[in-house]
């Protein structure tokens, strides 16, 4: 029995599970989740000490690598003058500034602790803002897990959503339509219907819940003329994508202003951090300047800033989104040639530092009925065997990766060279 054996059948007699949140588990992969005890740059350390090159990355706050000694000794001098205070703070402005700075859209943006805050909070404002009940999602987006977004489609794509979980009440998902991601006809359709009852369209600008999707050409501007001509709100959840894909999101890269935007992961450095903003005239509805609630004990906290604040300043640095994209396509195309290599039906997508892998027929993978028809049993034998190698991808056939700053050539070359060994038993 592994230390991580020993330590997963602890963890599950206390927590459900074993952990504290679902994806951990090794539940979509099967075998028994590795126990990490350290990370350092583009490596984490099992509880054994055995080394991994990481392509999670904390699910993508590690742009920087882990442990960056700049955002540690940031955490560590802003922790040594108290870790919270529940009142305001000058950091919460900085960070505050600088995402506007950063994002044209947003005019003002207010932190919370999550990605699940953050998308709670702005289907809420845009609910309170529009008068209006329904949502629109895409079937294979996660936006957290707060009541009306853990939903699936219904029957057809106009009728209402059912429950994706126990717990949710039907009443409440039947307000939320879950449409097909990249599919702009049926998004057009919906809102000839419905668009005057819809609150907003909450989207992944770049899906990475269903591996990684980018958007096709025209959806993402399918999307901004009917809030246009509806009066919706169009909502990108940039929680991944924020700071990952470019300096200014996703948005920036594709050129859609959206009129709210979710943020998290990289913007907390690697600490509890998620926010929302957007035009100043929607965020004014937010209490306590207007109507819509909204609040949370340690939204803001100094020592959550300070990992985020170092965090953006130091990707804000030219060349720093070439060279992880460049990093990021040098990993793909070595791996791609080793899956032709050895025969194996593989194909890859990428934006920017995040990427997908699918075993797949497909030239490419853009709607979420290919990514199910993925072979799922060949990636979990990727998987495993890739882990034994010493590189963690993410446990789940339906996760994006993530390469970091820190990843070298040495590092991506290694992933390869593992990888065609791997095919070629495959
Ligand atoms: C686009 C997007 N929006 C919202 C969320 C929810 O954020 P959190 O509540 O987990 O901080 C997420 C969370 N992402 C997953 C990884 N696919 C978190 C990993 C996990 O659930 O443990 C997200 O990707």
């Amino acid at each position: 029995m592994t230390l991580s054996s020993e330590l997963f059948s602890q963890a599950k007699q206390y927590i459900p599970g074993g952990v504290n949140s679902p994806v951990r588990s090794f539940s979509g992969v099967g075998g028994t989740p590795v126990y990490f005890d350290r990370a350092a740059g583009a490596y984490v350390y099992d509880s054994e000490g055995k080394r991994y090159i990481d392509y999670v990355g904390s699910w993508g706050p590690m742009i920087l690598g882990h442990a960056h000694p700049a955002v540690i000794t940031a955490v560590k001098q802003t922790a040594e003058k108290g870790l919270s205070f529940g009142a305001p703070t000058e950091i919460e402005t900085l960070m505050a500034q600088t995402v506007c700075e950063l994002l044209p859209s947003i005019d003002m943006v207010r932190m919370v602790s999550s990605g699940t805050e953050a998308t709670m909070s702005a289907l809420r404002l845009a609910r309170g803002y529009t008068g209006r009940d329904k949502i629109v999602k895409f079937e294979g987006c996660y936006h957290g897990h707060s009541d009306s977004l853990l939903v699936k489609a219904g029957s057809g794509a106009l009728t209402l959503g059912v429950p994706s979980s126990p717990g949710v009440p039907a009443s409440v998902a039947a307000d939320t339509l879950t449409l097909t991601y990249n599919d702009s006809d049926a998004v057009r359709s919906t809102f000839a219907e419905l668009g005057d009852k819809i609150a907003c369209i909450i989207a992944e600008p770049v899906a990475g819940n269903m591996n990684c999707i980018p958007p096709e050409p025209g959806f993402l501007q399918t999307l901004r003329d009917v809030c246009d001509q509806y009066g919706s709100v169009l909502i990108f959840d940039e929680v991944m994508t924020g700071f990952r894909v470019g300096l200014q999101g996703a948005q920036g890269l594709y050129g859609i202003k959206p009129d709210l935007t979710t943020l998290g992961k990289i913007i907390g450095g690697g600490l509890p951090v998620g926010a929302f903003g957007g035009s100043r005239k929607i965020m004014e509805y937010l209490a306590p300047l207007g109507p819509v609630y909204q609040a949370g004990t340690l939204s803001g906290c100094p020592v959550a800033m300070a990992a985020g604040l170092k965090t953006l300043e130091l990707i804000n640095q030219p060349g720093f989104y070439d060279a992880l994209t460049a990093k990021t396509t040098k990993l793909l195309a070595g791996l791609q040639a080793s899956a032709d290599q050895a025969g194996i039906a593989f194909t890859t997508n990428q934006v920017g530092g995040m990427f997908g892998l699918f075993f797949s027929n497909e030239k490419s993978v853009s709607r979420f009925s290919q990514v199910m028809a993925c072979d799922a049993n060949r990636f979990k034998q990727f998987f495993h065997a890739m882990l034994d190698k010493g590189v963690y991808l993410a446990p789940s056939a339906f996760e994006a990766g993530f390469v970091s700053a820190a990843h070298t050539d040495e590092d991506l070359q290694a992933t390869v060279d593992a990888a065609a060994e791997v095919f070629k038993a495959l």
